[in-house]
């Protein structure tokens, strides 16, 4: 049995001519952040798919938490404690921000459909568990927004944080994040980097797509850098980064490879380290 916690082998998944991943393997061992870095188009999105069986892919072998998840469905792969957050947002119109938590909680429900339709005790005491606990992961996502607002009304940086509230309320082992900071400030970005921190020492994996370098650099341990499909380079995020083929692959031609590092200092800001 493996003892990682995500251990993807091999993966190759081909639309029509174009192979968009091609034969990648990426080994997360439990309680780490990974990130999966890579200019557009380089296949990260397609990956995570796989991993949540949103996709088949065509060839290759995937594990989660010990147990060999190939080709299963995506609820399979969730109720084997796999969560996961959208490049683009998927909230559901006309739902409020603890509504939306809430929902993803259902997968989770003990009481049966008949206590559902007679609203028996038990199913009253659950949905207040329900709701108590929704509300409890909004605080922990740092979400400020009224609980009762319209989830489609919130700010983008609040709209990413109830997806992850909502993913958690799936009770994952493993989360998969596709870009969670995209549209947020730099500060906005650190306390998403914050609640990683927190969640991986609650115990979960966190694999996560990011185009934020001083993100990925501050709270990645590891990263796997793609490009047109292919694995380009495994490691330490500021390792991978220093790399010609990592800078190329962002840039082009070699002779801009600085500009990455212009890029990273930027990011940074005036008086960062
Ligand atoms: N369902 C699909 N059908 C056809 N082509 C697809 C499909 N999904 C992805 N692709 C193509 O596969 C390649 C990899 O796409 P993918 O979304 O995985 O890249 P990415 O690294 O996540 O990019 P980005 O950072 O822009 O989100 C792209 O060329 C994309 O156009």
């Amino acid at each position: 049995m493996s003892e990682l916690a995500v251990d993807i082998v091999g993966l190759t998944k081909a639309f029509g001519g174009l192979t968009a991943v091609d034969d990648v393997t990426i080994q997360v061992p439990p309680r780490r952040i990974h990130g999966i870095l890579g200019p557009n188009g380089a296949g990260k999105t397609t990956v995570l798919n796989m991993v949540s069986g949103f996709i088949q892919a065509d060839s290759g072998r995937l594990d989660v938490l010990g147990q060999d998840v190939t080709g299963m469905r995506p609820f399979q792969i969730a109720r084997r404690g796999v969560g996961r957050t959208y490049q683009n947002i998927r909230l559901f119109p006309g739902m409020t921000v603890l509504e939306t938590v809430v929902a993803g909680a259902y997968g989770q429900r003990r009481s049966t459909i008949a206590g559902a339709l007679l609203m028996s005790p038990a199913e009253r005491r659950e949905r207040r568990e329900m709701r108590a606990r929704a509300a409890d992961l909004l605080d922990r996502v740092g979400c400020r927004a009224p609980h009762s607002a319209l989830a489609e009304t919130l700010s983008y940086g609040d709209q990413r944080r109830v997806e992850i509230a909502r993913a958690l309320a799936t009770n994952p082992r493993v989360l998969l994040l596709d870009e969670p900071t995209a549209g947020m400030n730099d500060a906005e970005s650190q306390e998403v980097g914050q609640l990683l921190v927190e969640l991986r020492e609650s115990g979960l994996t966190l694999i996560l797509i990011e185009h934020n370098m001083r993100l990925v650099e501050d709270f990645c341990e590891t990263v796997s850098v793609m490009n047109s499909g292919a694995l380009l380079a495994e490691g330490a995020p500021t390792w991978c980064l220093e790399q010609d083929k990592v800078k190329e692959a962002y840039f082009g031609k070699r002779s801009d490879a600085a500009r990455i590092a212009t890029l990273r200092r930027a990011r940074r800001g005036p008086g960062g380290s």
